[in-house]
């Protein structure tokens, strides 16, 4: 792959592709990890007098415009973060975009709205989303790609686009995917990954391959009640996605052929509601009660996880055990960061939200080997895929 310091930036319009999805709560951002991990590839291309505007999506609208999916808040915070003043585009293509984009001087930075305001960018009709590349291409002269955390959606702005200009990887992809190219080659065993967190269709899909790769599959956060069901447990008003059912049982099945380990949590802290103040409790993990939904794996899982994590060399994990942003719903979050750590393994934490659990529960993002920030994206990459918006920077 081509880097930025391949391409001719100097006074030219750069479209940096950044993965700036960060969480939000009423409009405040509550970590800005990855704005954080944005800003190398910017700041290099600013002072090499490249005007540079930014693109980036924050959540899934589907194509609508939707004002609290808006970029503005992010705006803000790069602007603070890179000491200067930060356009910000209040469309993604349009009026806005352009004069922003064409009133930029060598040095500076602006922000164009939220791509998945625009149906183009995440079609699978490949006209639609060619004309819409078509479009945020013609903003720019030369594209840097370093939306890691995106790199696995085939979506316009990852895909499309470096198709269509000179294109190079910037500093945070190319840093990504060479710690994350060693889990695919030369993994220390016993080799552990821990899956959790709220998207529980894309990363159910990853356990296929990873019942090859990995010794160890331990099972939280909202994907637990899925398994739990197939094995016949009630799961009361938990996450659950019924279509998966058959698949979760054929992977329960091969892992016990294949000699891999599920570790599934046999306590799980049940509320009344998806909120702090909910009555909550822990209760055996097959005795859920119909009117609960489970929340975060229980104390005694957080210790039997961390159990099954202290003799593992290798430990990959992403996803949230649990709702750690409400303090009684994060002890199992907690319980398998500490994990990791005591391990002593190489440790990878991947994804927007599990970084920003590590950081928010105040433990030391240096006792970690590495802390990733794509989730999706790095189990997709650990599966051994070709990744579209790496393929297209290669290409
Ligand atoms: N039992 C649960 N029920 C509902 N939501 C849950 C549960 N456990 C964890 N979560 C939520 O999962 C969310 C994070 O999930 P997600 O899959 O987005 O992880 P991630 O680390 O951000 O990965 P990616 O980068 O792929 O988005 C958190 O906001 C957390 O509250
Ligand atoms: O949060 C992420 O993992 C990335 O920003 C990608 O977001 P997506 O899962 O909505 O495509």
């Amino acid at each position: 792959m081509r880097t930025i310091d391949d391409l001719d930036v100097a006074g030219k319009r750069v479209l940096v592709r950044a993965d700036l999805n960060v969480p939000l709560q009423d409009g405040a951002i509550t970590d800005d990890g990855r704005i954080r991990a944005s800003l190398p590839t910017i700041e290099a291309l600013r002072a090499r007098g490249a005007k540079v505007i930014v693109c980036a999506h924050l959540g899934r609208p589907k194509g609508e415009v939707k004002p609290e999916f808006s970029l503005a808040p992010v705006a803000r915070r790069l602007g603070e973060l890179l000491g200067t003043d930060v356009a910000f585009a209040s469309d993604v293509v349009g009026d806005s975009a352009r004069a922003a984009a064409g009133g930029l001087a060598d040095g500076a930075v602006a922000l164009l709205e939220n791509l998945r305001f625009e149906p183009g960018e995440t079609s699978k009709d490949d006209a639609e989303r060619g004309a819409f590349a078509d479009r945020l291409a013609a903003l720019a002269e030369v594209y840097v790609g370093d939306g890691f955390g995106a790199v696995h959606r085939r979506h316009a702005s990852v895909y499309d686009v470096p198709r269509r200009l000179p294109h190079a990887a910037g500093g945070l992809i190319a840093a990504e995917v060479e710690v994350l190219r060693k889990l695919t080659e030369d993994v220390a065993r016993p080799y552990a990954v821990a899956l959790g967190g709220s998207k529980v269709s894309d990363k159910l899909g990853v356990i296929d391959n990873l019942l090859g790769k990995a010794d160890r599959i331990l099972i939280g956060g909202g994907m637990v009640f899925t398994f739990l069901k197939a094995q016949g447990h009630e799961v009361g008003k938990s996450l659950l996605e019924e279509d998966q059912l058959d698949t979760v049982r054929a992977y329960l099945r091969r892992a016990e052929e294949a000699g891999v380990e599920f570790v599934l949590p046999v306590d799980i802290v049940a509320a009344t509601a998806f909120a702090a103040d909910a009555d909550h409790a822990a209760v055996p993990a097959d005795a859920i009660p119909a009117d609960r939904l489970g929340l975060d794996i229980g104390p005694e899982s957080g210790k039997l996880f961390a159990a099954r994590l202290a003799d593992a060399r290798t430990v990959f994990w992403n996803g949230p055990m649990g709702v750690f942003e409400m303090e009684p719903y994060s002890h199992g979050t907690r319980a398998v960061a500490q994990g990791l750590i005591d391990s002593g393994a190489f440790t990878v934490v991947g994804g927007g939200d599990s970084a920003a659990a590590v950081r928010q529960l105040g433990f030391d993002e240096a006792a970690f080997s590495h802390i990733s920030t794509g989730g999706g994206a790095s189990l997709e990459y650990l599966e051994g895929k070709t990744l579209p918006g790496l393929q297209a920077l290669e290409d």
